[in-house]
């Protein structure tokens, strides 16, 4: 394998989604490098969460391929190395915290003292350990955000795809969720982001605009700002946008 393409961790090529024959992904290709953090910056019903799917397996492209880690997608035994958190949280409401993560970290594999650590580790990150024992349907939707967060994390996957993973997160516990997203792109694991909020674009490493289905613009926040003679993101993307200050 030649080094470049070991170097990347996603490779979509030419990535269509249809639904009921409307396109709403018209032929997005990417590559996202390991290690890397990338942002996914769109509007709201731009095809972020479409797209975002369909790299973790989750949905089929209707047309184009999309390559995590060397393996066409979608393939079941990624689960193993794809940490995913959707949009809504899919947790069961009667469980208590433990008893989904201990649920979830089953299906990955995690047992005995590890499964343990796991728990207690992922659980302090975002904030939940005293909170551990309680029914999740008793959570506020910013703690059940977190616990989603944690879950995705358990496994320790290669590859994190996270879809608005700080939505009703407070700005201190936000920045520390993006220290340890730093720590993580660190020791290797890639991480795909999607997000709305412009301060958390620019902690990513390179940002990819989406537009009503197609991606607009790639490169690292600095470079889009320098492109675009903007003093931020924000003016950045409505500038690519088609909208000039
Ligand atoms: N299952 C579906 N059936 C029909 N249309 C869909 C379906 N899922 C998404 N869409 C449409 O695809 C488009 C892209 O939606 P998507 O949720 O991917 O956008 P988004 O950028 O993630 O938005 P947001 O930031 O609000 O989550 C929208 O027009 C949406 O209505």
């Amino acid at each position: 394998m030649a080094k470049q393409e070991r170097d990347i961790c996603i490779q979509t090529r030419n990535v269509c989604r249809k639904f009921n024959d409307k396109e709403v992904l018209h032929g997005i290709s990417l590559d996202v490098r390991r290690s890397e953090i990338f942002g996914l910056l769109g509007p709201s019903g731009s095809g972020k969460t479409t797209f975002v799917k369909m790299i973790a397996g989750i949905d089929e492209a209707t047309s184009g391929e999309i390559d995590v880690l060397g393996t066409r997608m979608p393939k079941l035994k990624m689960m193993n190395h794809i940490g995913y958190m959707a949009q809504s949280d899919a947790m069961y409401a009667e469980l208590t915290a433990k008893e989904n993560l201990e649920f979830f970290g089953a299906l990955f594999g995690l047992r005995g003292a590890k499964m343990k650590r796991r728990i207690d580790e992922v659980m302090a990150l975002v904030n939940l350990t005293e909170h551990v024992k309680r029914p999740v349907g008793a959570y506020s939707g910013g703690m059940k955000r977190r616990l989603s967060l944690a879950i995705a994390l358990l496994h320790e996957p290669e590859v994190l795809i996270l879809d608005e993973p700080t939505v009703g997160i407070d700005p201190v516990l936000r920045k520390s969720i993006w220290d340890e997203f730093d720590n993580l792109s660190r020791q290797g694991t890639t991480i795909l982001v999607t997000t709305h909020v412009m301060d958390e674009a620019d902690k990513c490493h390179r940002l990819g605009m989406i537009r009503d289905g197609s991606l607009i613009a790639v490169g690292t926040p600095e470079a889009l700002k320098l492109e675009t003679g903007s003093a931020s993101i924000e003016e950045a993307f409505l500038y690519y946008g088609g909208v000039r200050a």
